[in-house]
């Protein structure tokens, strides 16, 4: 199998989304790191191959594709179509579709409004509708994971590995899964059962190493 070159930045969760489906898909990936912090990602050559100026990208052999969930559902039907991680059955790869949506518009997007100002030194206090819209999506994410091993059907796919990534985000900033009880073994069993966890975890401390430089208390205190 030819290697697949992956644009990545390890404190971004859709990047660490990308990188954990390839890692449990076992394909051989190149990792070209762009620090985003540096505005590595509007250099001239990157610029041509995503307008967009997004990680995580990936060029597999010239065929370039962005936005995580996009990535991950070529992935698998490229590399892993026995993977099982994203279903061959149209109502059960829609459930899947549906989750991955969740992970963007909701969980993610909403862990991103609270965070990232503190990245860049915008905010010096935790504004309370942003943690109880945060607080809101993990509610759902546990109400969804009532009764069930995992978000959809019987095993794991890549909408778990998507809500996983951001869920990861979350923890290191202090967001405490106990209140969850669905979420918080879930969350384990993700833990063990998607490779490259380990390193999504290091890629999860630099996120909060990048919080930490402005503002030293936890998120969610
Ligand atoms: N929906 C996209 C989100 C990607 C995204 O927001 N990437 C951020 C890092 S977390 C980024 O590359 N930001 C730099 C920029 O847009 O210039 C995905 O899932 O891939």
């Amino acid at each position: 199998m030819p290697s697949v070159l992956l644009y990545h930045f390890p404190p971004s969760a859709p990047s660490r989304f990308a990188l954990m489906t390839m890692r449990t898909l076992g394909i051989d990936v190149e990792i070209k790191n762009l620090n985003l912090l540096q505005k590595e990602q509007f250099n001239e050559e990157f610029l041509k191959i995503n307008p967009q100026h997004c990680v995580p990208t990936i060029d597999d052999d010239g065929f370039y594709l962005w936005d995580s969930h996009a990535i991950a559902t070529y992935l698998v039907g490229k590399y892993g179509q026995d993977s099982g991680l994203y279903s061959e059955d149209l109502k059960e790869r829609a459930k899947v579709d549906s989750m991955l949506y969740f992970e963007a518009t909701v969980l993610f997007a909403r862990l991103r409004a609270l965070c990232v100002p503190f990245i860049f030194g915008s905010a010096s206090s935790v504004p309370e509708d942003l943690k109880l819209n945060v607080k809101d999506a993990f509610n759902t994410l546990n109400t969804l994971l009532n009764g069930k091993t995992w978000l959809v059907g019987e095993r794991l796919t890549v909408a778990d590995i998507a809500n996983a990534a951001a869920v990861s985000n979350a923890v290191v900033v202090g967001y405490n899964l106990s209140q969850h009880p669905n979420v918080d073994p879930w969350y384990k069993r993700c833990q063990t059962s998607i490779k490259g966890f380990e390193e999504n975890l290091k890629g999860a401390d630099d996120f909060v190493a990048l919080i930490k430089k402005n503002y030293s208390a936890p998120l969610f205190p």
